[in-house]
């Protein structure tokens, strides 16, 4: 049970990857501040979360099934914490989808939005009521570089994010007035199984209904891109807890919150040319054009960043 003055915060999807480290680094916090419900759909992956959160399992953090895609589940989720009562909402389940359309069943695009979009608009309905009785609360969403700017193959699920963007953005306004914050998370490429899931589907695929060359472009040119660019500017998962903890300990939190200075240029694109061209373009020459020297560039910036370089010029041994 949550002791006074600490703030009850109910993370979604905490298995593994970002949910696991954020519900980690807030149980952990040094002037224990945080109460922290960390849920996961399937209690059998407990075990990496209560190894990691060590002994602040049973202290500052403890655990519920909760799966939000089920109306049901989310309603008994919230009904077994203490008056219903939740400082912060920290929406993080989601999962990608990659490859081409073509290939790609409607009732798999559905299940999609069913959790990065149905999902967080259920728990902010269950959870958003008794903030605004409260006149307090923050909701965080983990939206993605993909929810401000479409990724060539990843259609449906920047659709998916850009769709919870476009919700956000319209909540937050009436929220506002109730004093309740809404803040969305932006990260670029991070590893941590999302990564892995995808690429596991990747092999397995077979491309009903693609055409050869679609295939040869998914295959040949975009997922070495991919890959270059994870390795390239891939954050870890700690480096968005970090992010998430600084978000809502700030006393006026922003509404967007990109997490990566090395993707921001890129998001930038869109800002700069309203008529879309210069993301558009950049984007295909990027990937058509110039990939060789995509490849290259992602090397050197990969070097820049490990400061195995600087350790080299700087380091006096
Ligand atoms: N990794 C990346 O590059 C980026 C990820 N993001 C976003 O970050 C969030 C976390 O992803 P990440 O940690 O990377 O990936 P992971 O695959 O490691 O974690 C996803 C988590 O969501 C859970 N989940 C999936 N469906 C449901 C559901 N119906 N109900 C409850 N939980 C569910 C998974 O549970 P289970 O184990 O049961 O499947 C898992 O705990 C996602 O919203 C993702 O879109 C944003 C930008 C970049
Ligand atoms: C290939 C390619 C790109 C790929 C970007 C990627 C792979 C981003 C991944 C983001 C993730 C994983 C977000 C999760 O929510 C760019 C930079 C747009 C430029 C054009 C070529």
């Amino acid at each position: 049970m949550a002791s006074s003055g600490q703030k009850v915060v109910l993370i979604t999807g905490c298995s593994s990857g970002i949910g696991l480290r954020i519900a980690v680094t807030l149980a952990k916090d040094e002037k224990k501040r945080y109460h922290v419900i960390a849920t996961m759909r399937d209690l059998k992956k407990k075990d990496k979360l209560i190894e990691a959160a060590g002994d602040t399992y049973g202290k500052t953090l403890m655990l519920l099934p909760l799966d939000v895609c089920s109306d049901e589940s989310v309603k008994q989720c919230i009904n077994n914490v203490k008056d219903r009562h939740i400082d912060i909402l920290i929406n993080n389940a989601g999962v990608g989808l990659l490859g081409p359309v073509e290939s790609i069943s409607i009732e798999e695009m559905k299940k999609v939005f069913e959790t990065n979009f149905f999902g967080v608009v259920r728990m902010i309905k269950e959870v958003m009521p008794d903030m605004k009785k409260r006149r307090s609360g923050h909701i965080v969403v983990m939206s993605s570089v993909m929810g401000l700017q479409g990724v060539v193959f990843n259609d449906v699920y920047t659709a998916s994010k850009f769709a919870m963007e476009g919700f956000c953005e319209s909540m937050a306004v009436q929220l506002m007035k109730f004093n309740i914050r809404l803040s969305m998370i932006e990260p670029g490429p991070v590893h941590t199984e999302f990564e892995t899931k995808m690429m596991e589907d990747v092999a397995k695929m077979e491309y009903p209904g693609v055409d050869a060359d679609t295939v040869r472009y998914f295959k040949d040119v975009y997922l070495p891109s991919s890959i270059d660019i994870f390795d390239a500017m891939g954050q870890m998962p700690d480096d968005i807890a970090k992010c998430i903890k600084k978000v809502i300990e700030s006393s006026s939190p922003r509404f967007r919150n990109l997490t990566n200075n090395l993707y921001t240029p890129i998001v930038a694109l869109k800002y700069a040319d309203e008529t879309g061209g210069l993301s558009v373009n950049t984007f295909y020459n990027l990937l058509f054009n110039f990939g060789p020297l995509m490849h290259i560039t992602m090397s050197i910036l990969k070097c820049l960043t490990c400061s195995c370089l600087r350790r080299r010029t700087i380091s006096p041994n």
